[in-house]
């Protein structure tokens, strides 16, 4: 690294926009989306797709709602050109879909391109040339006046050959890309897309595709939408035209360029499910589309099961989607952290509770059910969770609603053990701890038998309770089973304690018992312990508790 960047390298020149109108815009509508996944992203895979795993990703982004797919470079090899007949012999294409074809404005390729497109109802030309500086002068070694030639050779090229696609009846778009317009004076891309446009000749009612694509990143977000506006507000016959977007990712910010791009007045995007493509990738069109979606902008895709999108992505491409990507991400809406649970926990409560509503559950950007996801994945406890994680998962996974103080008691509990773990804990195990620290506390004292009848005035209980392993015959009498249960243990010697709260409820099936009840005990020396008994009788539940809070009162006072 060098002390002093700038002897080696420097900003990009924006352009001069004074009166840029990107920056007060709103985006309220989707673009046009086309995905590039089957060309620029399997160009960018170490081992590009087969034509097998290519049907399938092919599949999946009909599904997902793209009417626009880039099926690839049918000049660069028989895989790709074998893919395009397949897809047209086999009737694989919907009606509603037009698949694009990329080529350089070289003449047997565009012979090539043509060929294998013979059969299809409707295609799109992707026709490209560089024509940034370094491009001009390193690769191509080229004036500007001889880049402009190529791509006007290109286009009339393509315009003598489709005729042939035409009477077949096929209808042609033709797009062209001024590729690394990025990099490339805005003045030299308006006049190259110009003299295409030219021999292209596009109309309102037969538009051309401008594609002008952030080949690779050279500048801030705001420096491409800059571009994007300039173009957009200089280019002529701007309404014979669809212009288009395509961004890739060497500074991180691609999806920025493409939102900011859309401001300035672009209408269609192309890009690859979770951003697949050359170096850092294209843009991503998953996080693009949902980050419309969740300003409430209808999107025309569907990522409802985006694990399903993200199976068939991987297994084709053999490419990983990171745990915290963006809607992606395994991760993507899972919190660890105490504060994040609890905020999120009495959202979801709030929600339920209004019945629905416009969606605004803190930490949570979108509805996980949205698109196919758990709430049950949202909350992971490990080390950094506090007691509202632990009982949110209590009580999504076996419906054990804790009453809030006994949050207070057991969040420390779990979080010493789930510290001494030093890792993330399932729900399972943290039944099992509460199990162990509540419902299990069978000693001291161990219930053998408990029977009570009474009136409203009195209740009389007869009870056997193990103390230390021995059997003790008691009996007690009180206002309700419960009392008379504590004054036959006070009698018998036990600590004397009052219960100060009682809950219990049913639980849900598979826990192994039908009610689960709660009880809060004082005792001179202790305020506040809590007990919890199961049982399939509510009765006995409640008296279990006693036992296990009594038991927890014996521990702390040893
Ligand atoms: C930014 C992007 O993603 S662009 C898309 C890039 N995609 C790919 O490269 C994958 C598909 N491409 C290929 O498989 C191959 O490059 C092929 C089959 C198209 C061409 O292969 P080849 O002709 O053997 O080799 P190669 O790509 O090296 O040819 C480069 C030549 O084409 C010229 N060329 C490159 N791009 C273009 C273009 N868009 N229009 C016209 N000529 C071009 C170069 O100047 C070079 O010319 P030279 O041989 O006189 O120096
Ligand atoms: C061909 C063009 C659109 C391209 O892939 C790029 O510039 O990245």
């Amino acid at each position: 690294m060098l002390s002093d960047p700038s002897s080696k390298y420097r900003a990009f020149a924006p352009v001069s926009l004074p009166n840029r109108q990107w920056p007060s815009r709103t985006l309220t509508k989707a673009p046009i989306w086309c995905s590039v996944d089957l060309r620029d992203g399997n160009q960018a895979l170490a081992v590009p797709m087969n034509v097998s795993q290519k049907l399938e990703l092919f599949a999946t982004l009909v599904k997902c709602g793209f009417k626009e797919i880039e099926v690839g470079f049918p000049s660069a090899s028989n895989t790709e050109f074998e893919f395009n007949r397949r897809l047209i012999e086999d009737g694989r294409i919907p009606e509603d879909v037009t698949i694009q074809c990329l080529v350089q404005a070289r003449e047997d390729l565009i012979e090539k391109t043509v060929l294998s497109l013979m059969g299809a109802k409707q295609v799109i030309i992707h026709m490209y040339n560089s024509t940034s500086p370094a491009q001009r002068e390193y690769v191509f070694g080229m004036s500007k006046q001889q880049i402009v030639e190529v791509a006007v050779r290109g286009a009339k090229w393509v315009k003598e050959r489709i005729h042939r696609l035409e009477e077949s009846g096929t209808k042609v778009t033709l797009q062209y890309s001024p590729e690394s317009f990025s990099a490339t004076e805005v003045e030299f891309a308006k006049e190259i897309s110009e003299a295409v446009m030219d021999v292209w000749q596009p109309t309102p009612e037969r538009r051309m595709i401008l594609n002008l694509p952030d080949t690779v990143e050279v500048a801030g977000p705001n420096v491409y939408a800059d571009q994007i506006e300039w173009m957009c507000t200089n280019i002529k016959n701007r309404e014979s035209l669809i212009v288009s977007l395509h961004t890739h990712n060497d500074r991180g910010t691609g999806t920025a360029a493409t939102e900011l791009g859309l401001l300035a007045g672009a209408d269609r995007v192309e890009g690859t499910l979770f951003g697949n493509g050359e170096r850092t990738g294209n843009l991503d069109i998953v996080q693009t589309a949902m980050n419309l979606y969740m300003h409430g902008v209808p999107i025309g895709l569907d990522f409802s099961d985006m694990n399903a999108v993200r199976e068939v992505y991987e297994r084709c491409t053999g490419m990983t989607v990171p745990a915290r990507h963006p809607y992606g991400g395994e991760l993507f809406f899972t919190a660890f952290s105490g504060s994040h649970q609890d905020a999120i926990k009495k959202g979801l409560d709030a929600r339920e509770k209004r019945g629905g509503g416009v969606w605004d559950v803190p930490y949570l950007t979108i509805d996980p059910k949205d698109i196919g996801r758990e709430y049950r994945e949202v909350i992971r406890v490990n080390s950094q969770s506090g007691k509202g994680g632990v009982a949110y998962l209590l009580e999504s996974e076996f419906g054990i609603e804790l009453p809030k103080e006994l949050q207070r008691e057991f969040g420390p509990v779990a979080n010493d053990e789930v510290d001494r773990l030093g890792r993330e804990v399932t729900a399972a195990e943290l039944k099992e701890m509460f199990w162990k620290e509540y419902v299990e506390r069978v000693s001291p004292l161990e219930l053998k038998h408990f029977h009570a009848d009474g009136t409203k005035e009195v209740f009389r209980c007869r009870t056997s309770v193990f103390v230390d392993g021995e059997e003790q015959h008691l009996t007690g009498e009180g206002n309700g089973p419960i009392a008379a249960f504590a004054d036959a243990l006070i009698a018998a010697g036990q600590p004397a304690f009052q219960v100060t709260d009682y809950r219990e409820h049913a639980l849900s099936a598979g826990t192994g018992a039908s009610a689960i009840s709660y009880i809060r005990v004082q005792t001179p020396e202790l305020k506040s312990v809590w007990g919890v008994g199961v049982d399939t009788s509510i009765e006995l539940s409640s008296i279990k508790a006693v036992v296990s809070a009594l038991n927890r009162v014996l521990a702390k006072m040893k």
